[in-house]
């Protein structure tokens, strides 16, 4: 056995060079946790002269994989390089050579993770990506680990950094969509292209990942899962959000519903008591019910470069203590069940609803009818008169199933003097 752990480190990126600066930085205690000292030998890189810049000749900079996958020293591959076909690609070869791999790579776990899973148990490897996750909030372990005893009822969280910054810049500074964007994207937190922040699709890869880690339901993917994005989210609905005494926050849910489990993501009406209301700027929270042990909150950095590189570390350092050990080959999580997705009839919650609607005697007994037709209730309303004969109308119902709120949309489609401009889930305080 080496008297060192080896590292390669494919991707000298934000989290890459954050991952060499821990590594650096922490080098005394990793030393001490592990009982041997972590060493980064290779880093792979487009940018050889960037890699040969960052750590002058004190690692091998390299734009060739095999110069990691045959150097029989490095035992640990840490992909993160962010894009799916090559980090499979080269995940899979590592894993094959009986390497061990932590990533950061949500995307890739979320589509291809059980593959890779059955990958490195077949090779007696380890493969672990808390990083992926809510960046530098320790979730996955805590899920996996600390309610190992409870049954997971809900995981529920704002789990995209970009997102949250960009609303929280909207609601508490004035900021335009476009100017957070554009400063979320300086600041190093969105993804290479933001649409996937935007349009809820990366908060929904880290929502299939906590799902199946919370109930083992292994078989969810990416097509289970109902997926909004905060494009829709205008300033005027924040407005309207805390005047009802709401924060709009972008929020991943995963629940069990009897023996279903139902995962979706898009902007929440949050009561501005709950825990989650007050997650502001680019920080994570991850919200779990257990069955005996009620409610926690997991709150930190979901992005930037030392947090997601101190989770990043603190896998390559379990692997470098199993390794130790002799004792690798162990999955986050070997809990299997079988995968029933619930249906529309059994998902229940309020809805917020603003549309537009001519403002004309018996217009709003026509809404109600529409109502009263899905035997659905009314919580709260607000009617605010525009100058063009139009008038606003926002409701906040009473709880109610995704079915019904289906109904409920077809028929205001069926009235042209009734527009629904935007609606969204109410978490129930
Ligand atoms: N940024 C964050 O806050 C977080 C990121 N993550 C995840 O961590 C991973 C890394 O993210 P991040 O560091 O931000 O990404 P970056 O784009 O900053 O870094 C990726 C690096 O890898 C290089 N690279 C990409 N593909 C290849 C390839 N095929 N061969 C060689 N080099 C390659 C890139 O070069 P080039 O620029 O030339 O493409 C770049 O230098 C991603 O999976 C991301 O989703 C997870 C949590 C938080
Ligand atoms: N783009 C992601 C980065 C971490 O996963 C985010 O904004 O949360």
């Amino acid at each position: 056995m080496a008297d060192k752990i080896y590292v390669g480190l494919l991707g000298l990126g934000t989290i890459g060079t954050g991952v060499a600066r821990i590594i650096a930085d922490h080098q005394n205690k990793i030393t001490q946790v592990v009982g041997q000292e972590v060493v980064i030998k290779t880093v792979l890189d487009r940018d050889i002269e960037k890699c040969q810049n960052f750590f002058g000749d004190t690692v091998n900079c390299t734009d060739n994989f095999d110069d990691i996958l045959n150097d029989a020293d490095i035992s640990v591959v840490v992909e993160l390089i962010g894009y799916v076909p090559a980090a499979k690609e080269y995940i899979s070869k590592a894993l094959s050579a009986g390497k061990h791999v932590v990533s950061a790579n949500k995307d890739l776990v979320a589509l291809h993770g059980k593959e890779l899973m059955g990958l490195a148990k077949e090779n007696k490897c380890d493969f672990l990506y808390e990083a992926a996750v809510a960046g530098g909030v320790p979730i996955l372990r805590a899920i996996t680990e600390s309610f190992a005893s409870d049954n997971i009822k809900k995981v529920m969280g704002i789990v995209n950094g970009t997102t949250n910054f960009m609303m929280t810049k909207m609601d508490k500074e004035g900021y335009s969509y476009d100017e957070a964007l554009a400063l979320a994207q300086k600041l190093g937190f969105a993804e290479k292209n933001p649409t996937s922040d935007v349009d809820g699709l990366d908060a929904a890869r880290k929502m299939v990942i906590l799902a199946r880690l919370a109930f083992g339901t292994n078989d969810i993917t990416l097509d289970d899962v109902t997926i909004a994005g905060i494009r829709d989210v205008s300033i005027e609905d924040i407005k309207l959000a805390n005047r009802l005494g709401y924060k709009i926050k972008l929020i991943g849910t995963a629940e069990k519903i009897g023996d279903s489990v139902n995962v979706e993501v898009g902007p929440v009406f949050v009561p501005e008591a709950h825990p989650l209301a007050s997650v502001n700027n680019e920080m994570n929270a991850v919200y779990v019910v257990g069955e005996a042990l009620g409610e926690t909150m997991f709150y930190g950095a979901g992005a930037g470069e030392l947090p997601t590189a101190t989770a990043v570390v603190s896998d390559v350092m379990n692997i470098a203590k199993n390794i130790l050990l002799g004792i690798t080959g162990k999955n986050f999580n070997d809990y299997e069940v079988e995968t029933l997705i619930a249906t529309p009839e059994q998902v229940i919650n309020p809805e917020f609803m603003r549309l537009e609607v001519t403002d004309r005697a018996g217009q709003f007994l026509e809404l109600a009818k529409i109502f009263a037709q899905a035997e659905v209730s009314f919580d709260k309303i607000i009617q605010d008169p525009l100058d063009n004969g139009k008038a606003i109308i926002v409701i906040v119902t009473h709880p109610m199933s995704k079915a019904q709120e289906i109904e409920i949309l077809q028929a205001m489609e069926d009235n042209e003097d009734m527009k629904l401009k935007v609606h969204f889930k109410v978490l129930e305080g």
